[in-house]
Parts: structure tokens; C-alpha cells; sequence
């Protein structure tokens, strides 16, 4: 890949539900490094947006590249494989599991031990649950989580669980990161630290990132630059102060009182 090359590249891009047109014509590149914001009122199609960049729709038309690589019609592990993870708006986590065991599940799919060796109980499985482990517990730490690494999934508070979700997500070692509304239901300081962590793994583990989140300081505050969607479609893109003084985005969603 050149320098030149986007990341991602999204072109002209849709996927039709019967009669409806949830995202239609989107074309979007990220480059490597940047941290991106995806915005737009309920119902506008961020989401499927995500699942088509995941292979969890295959798009009806258009082309979605990572690098050099075709994602079309790839399933979802293959791309994840590829290089894209990402959390969800309702947080998917195996809440009977303790936190430690919640990162370590993620890294299982890279893990180098083989099952052959998983099976026969060969000393390379035990170096490698070993490795996986003191690995997990490195990013545990970074997540300021290593405290409560035996505790069950379920028993921590909300704004833990979303820091879970987004360090069971980079277990993958992804090269681009998707970010389903990360700070839904948090306080305002839970959202304050989450976007001090959201800059922070963009830095240590050089990640691009897309970002959709209604939280307009949050989005304004860490995002390069912004795509807004409305009714399936591109209505704008620019950096945060294009956005907010956009008239389109206003009568779409900031509303007045955000210009
Ligand atoms: N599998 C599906 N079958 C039919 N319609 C769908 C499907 N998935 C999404 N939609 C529709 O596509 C449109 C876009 O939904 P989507 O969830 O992507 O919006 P969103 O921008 O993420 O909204 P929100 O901010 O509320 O999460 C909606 O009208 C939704 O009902």
C-alpha cells in the first residue's frame, strides 16, 4: 500500500431492504491514522452502514476495499481476520465470563498454538495460553481494568463493560476500528474519559477509526473529519467546523442550538 492509498474505500456503496433504500450511493475513504466521526439521526442507516463494512450484509452495489483487498462478499470472520473490528450499540459481551476471560476468547482466533496441540496438551499449548494471557492482562492495564479482571462480565458498571467491549475488539489487532455509539449511556465523566482512551489506542496501537456517536462533544472533540448520513444518503463531510456550520446538517440534525 502507498502512501497514497486510503485505508478504507468505500465506493458508491447501498444495500436495499425490500423497498427500502437503507444506505444508498455512500462513497467514504479513510486514510491511515485518521479518527473519523459517521453521524446522523436515528434511523439513518450508521449501523447498517457498519454491518455492511463487516460482512454482516453484503452490499446490493458498490465496492468496499480495505487496502488492495475486496471485502465484498467476504463473511464476517474473514474480514475481521482481515484487519476490521468493531463494538456494537447494545453491548455483545459474555457476561457469565470474567473480564479476563472476555479478552481472552477475542485473541483465541489469532492464537499461534494450533488445536492439535490444544488437544494433545503439548507444552507449545501451555506457552501459548501463557503468552495469550499475559497479553490480556497488558491490555487490561491500558483500559485501567486489571483490577477487576476476575470479576464476571456482568457485574461491572456500565461504562466499564463499553471499555471491555472496546478492548476485546483491538484483542483482534485491527488495523481499523468501528466504534458503535461508545458512549451511549454514559455520564459525562465516563464520556470525557472514554474520549481521552479513544485518542489514546488511536496512538498506541497506530488504528484508524470510525466512530458514529450521537454525542456531539465527543464526535466534535476527537474526530478529524465527519460524515453525515441522513435517509441512507451522504448529505455532507468535512472537518468539525464545516459540519456544524453546514445548513443541510443543521436542518438534518445538529438542530440550531449546536450552530
Ligand atoms: N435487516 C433489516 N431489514 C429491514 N430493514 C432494516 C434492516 N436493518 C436496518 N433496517 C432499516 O434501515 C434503516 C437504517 O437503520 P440503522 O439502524 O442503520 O440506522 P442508524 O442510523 O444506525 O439509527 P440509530 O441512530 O437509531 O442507531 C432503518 O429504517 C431500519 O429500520
Amino acid at each position: 500500500m502507498t502512501a497514497k492509498t486510503p485505508l478504507l474505500k468505500v465506493e458508491n456503496v447501498g444495500i436495499r431492504f425490500g423497498g427500502l433504500k437503507a444506505v444508498s450511493d455512500v462513497n467514504l475513504e479513510l486514510n491511515q491514522g485518521e479518527l473519523v466521526g459517521l453521524i446522523g439521526p436515528n434511523g439513518a442507516g450508521k449501523t447498517t452502514f457498519f454491518n455492511l463494512l463487516t460482512g454482516v450484509y453484503v452490499p446490493t452495489e458498490g465496492m468496499i476495499s480495505l487496502g488492495s483487498e475486496k471485502l465484498n462478499g467476504l463473511a464476517p470472520y474473514k474480514i475481521n481476520q482481515k484487519g476490521i473490528s468493531r463494538t456494537f450499540q447494545n453491548i455483545r459481551l459474555f457476561s457469565d465470563l470474567s473480564v479476563l476471560d472476555n479478552v481472552k476468547v477475542a485473541y483465541h482466533s489469532l492464537a499461534k498454538h494450533s488445536i492439535v496441540s490444544s488437544l494433545l496438551r503439548l507444552p507449545s499449548h501451555f506457552s501459548g495460553e501463557k503468552e495469550m494471557e499475559e497479553k490480556a492482562i497488558e491490555f487490561l492495564k491500558i483500559f485501567k481494568l486489571e483490577s477487576v479482571m476476575h470479576e464476571q462480565a456482568k457485574n461491572l458498571p456500565y461504562g466499564q463493560q463499553r471499555r471491555l467491549e472496546i478492548a476485546r475488539a483491538l484483542a483482534a489487532n485491527p488495523k481499523l476500528l468501528l466504534l458503535d455509539e461508545p458512549a451511549a449511556g454514559m455520564n459525562p465523566q465516563e464520556t470525557e474519559e472514554l474520549m481521552n482512551l479513544i485518542a489514546l489506542i488511536r496512538e498506541r496501537f497506530s488504528l484508524t477509526i470510525l466512530l458514529i456517536e450521537h454525542d456531539m462533544l465527543l464526535v466534535m472533540g476527537v474526530c478529524e473529519r465527519i460524515y453525515v448520513l441522513d435517509h441512507g444518503q451522504l448529505i455532507a463531510q468535512g472537518n468539525p467546523e464545516q459540519i456544524r456550520n453546514n445548513p443541510k446538517v443543521i436542518e438534518a440534525y445538529l438542530g440550531e442550538e449546536v450552530s
